[in-house]
């Protein structure tokens, strides 16, 4: 199923940041968003990923089947390893954690509390939860800031699985993964910057 998004417009602080977005994303694909530090790209993401609502336009193959990765990492600090991709394979009705655990090296940090865990450690211990999301639609905000280069490589391995198992991937970043994908620059669609002169929005702070 693909996933699309049709004359999209997305806001932050009740102002357009985003109007006239298009992209369909398909079985197998990966699209990479481009576009400078406050362009839109993390209010695109959250709302792809039901975060946020639209101001106009439709986004259609993406209910239940989109799995988000971002900043914040919501792990759970007093939980470990193990036990935090158990809680995520329980909340999303699949078993195998194994998988994630391989796919993100992280067998050696099974057992530590996720509170103790190194910034590059969570963020692995976050990439490997989508694995046992078992969602199709991967939806990542810079998924590699924090990681280092085995790590990327892990990661881009981990997409690239994804996608030969016929999931899709539309990810936020600034550095080049190696990936085979499409990039959609987001600069064309960028709102009328003036209008958003002293837009605030606490939910966000
Ligand atoms: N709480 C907020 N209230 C008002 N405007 C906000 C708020 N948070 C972000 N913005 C603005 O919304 C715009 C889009 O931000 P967004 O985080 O989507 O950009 P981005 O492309 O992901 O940037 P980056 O590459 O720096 O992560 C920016 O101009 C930003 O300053």
């Amino acid at each position: 199923m693909t996933l699309r998004a049709t004359d999209l417009a997305v806001a932050r602080g009740g102002l357009p940041v985003l109007t006239g977005v298009g992209f369909a994303l398909e079985p197998g694909q990966a699209l990479i968003l481009r576009g400078p530090n406050g362009a839109g790209k993390t209010t695109l993401l959250r709302a792809v990923a039901g975060l946020q609502p639209v101001l106009a336009g439709r986004i259609e193959g993406a209910e239940d089947r989109v799995a988000y990765a971002a900043h914040a990492d919501g792990l759970k600090a007093m939980l470990t390893v193990t036990e935090n991709l158990a809680f995520w394979a329980r909340v999303f009705g699949t078993k195998d954690i194994g998988a994630a655990l391989d796919a993100f090296d992280l067998h050696g940090l099974a057992d530590r509390l996720a509170g103790t865990l190194s910034a590059g450690q969570k963020r692995r211990l976050g990439l490997a939860r989508l694995l046992v999301t078992g969602r199709p639609v991967w939806v990542l905000d810079e998924p590699t800031v924090s990681l280092d280069t085995g790590a990327v490589a892990l990661f881009a391995d981990a997409v690239r699985a994804h996608l030969r198992r016929g999931g899709s991937a539309l990810i936020a970043t600034h550095i080049d993964l190696g990936l085979e994908a499409t990039v959609l620059d987001i600069a064309p669609f960028r709102a009328n910057a003036t209008t958003r002169a002293g837009a605030s929005d606490e939910a966000f702070l």
